[in-house]
């Protein structure tokens, strides 16, 4: 292998390295809040977390997409999802309480919110983005790190991957009908999301009649 590129590959390792400390910082917090959470609320809003660090091959077609020369400069300036974390729910409604455990932290700043929940891609693509910064305590002090953070529904989750994997196979060309096809099952995806909701509201309201009923029999009035 030619010196050259063998120092390059090494530069970039160690330039990608400090990504992976900024999603080691947000694995922590979130197993932290989601136990926190199941303690205080009985229930779980993750149900699981995934990370990735972006690798040099995609990051590199990024920029090049973008018509951005190949310099770690630019990719510090332009490329916001080097570090990854997909933060996977059972209901709509966990998305929000996650987001806003997110925001409440004071370590962190959330950079932008794109809300593809309330307003979903035309191709039916849904999730709830995040750019946040997060500080990583180096021995040098600390770096403010970007991570990218994208919050769904399993269901969600299903579809978007399956659209990922169609996309690339049709390199980014996916036919009209299957287009179509992928739409449908997108609005299958919202109503079983909906679904799942009033079901989940159902049970609550269910047991806590069933527990006034109870307290009533052994004669306390709520
Ligand atoms: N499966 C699927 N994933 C998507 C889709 N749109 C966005 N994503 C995912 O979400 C990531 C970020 O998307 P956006 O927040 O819209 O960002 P962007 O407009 O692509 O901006 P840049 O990342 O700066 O190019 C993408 O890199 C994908 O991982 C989609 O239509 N289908
Ligand atoms: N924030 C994220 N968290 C976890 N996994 C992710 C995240 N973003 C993308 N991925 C996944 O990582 C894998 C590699 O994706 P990659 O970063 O190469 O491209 P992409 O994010 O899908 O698209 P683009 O290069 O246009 O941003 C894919 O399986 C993708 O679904």
């Amino acid at each position: 292998m030619n010196k050259d590129f063998q120092e390059r590959i090494e530069e970039w390792k160690n330039f990608l390295f400090i990504y992976k400390f900024a999603l080691d910082e947000i694995n922590t917090k979130l197993t932290i809040l989601n136990d926190e959470f199941q303690f205080v609320h009985q229930h779980n809003p993750i149900e699981h977390v995934k990370s990735r660090i972006k690798s040099p091959e995609s990051i590199m077609s990024k920029l090049q997409r973008k018509g951005l020369e190949v310099t770690t400069e630019n990719v510090e300036k332009y490329i916001k999802d080097i570090a990854g974390v997909r933060v996977t729910c059972s209901f709509t409604t966990d998305i929000y309480r996650i987001y806003d455990m997110i925001e409440s932290q004071d370590d962190i700043e959330v950079l932008s919110v794109k809300d593809y929940v309330e307003n979903p891609k035309p191709n039916g693509y849904k999730s709830l983005h995040l750019i946040i910064e997060i500080p990583v305590y180096l021995s040098k002090g600390p770096e403010f790190v970007k991570v990218e953070i994208q919050i769904r529904t399993i269901a969600m989750d299903f579809w978007a991957s399956l659209e990922h994997k169609i996309y690339y196979k049709f390199e980014g060309e996916i036919p009209g009908n299957l287009s179509t096809e992928l739409k449908e099952a997108a609005d299958i995806v919202h109503y079983l999301d909906s679904k799942m909701i009033r079901i989940m509201e159902e049970v609550t309201e269910f047991k806590e009649h069933e527990k006034e009923a109870e307290l009533r029999e052994v004669g306390v009035e709520k």
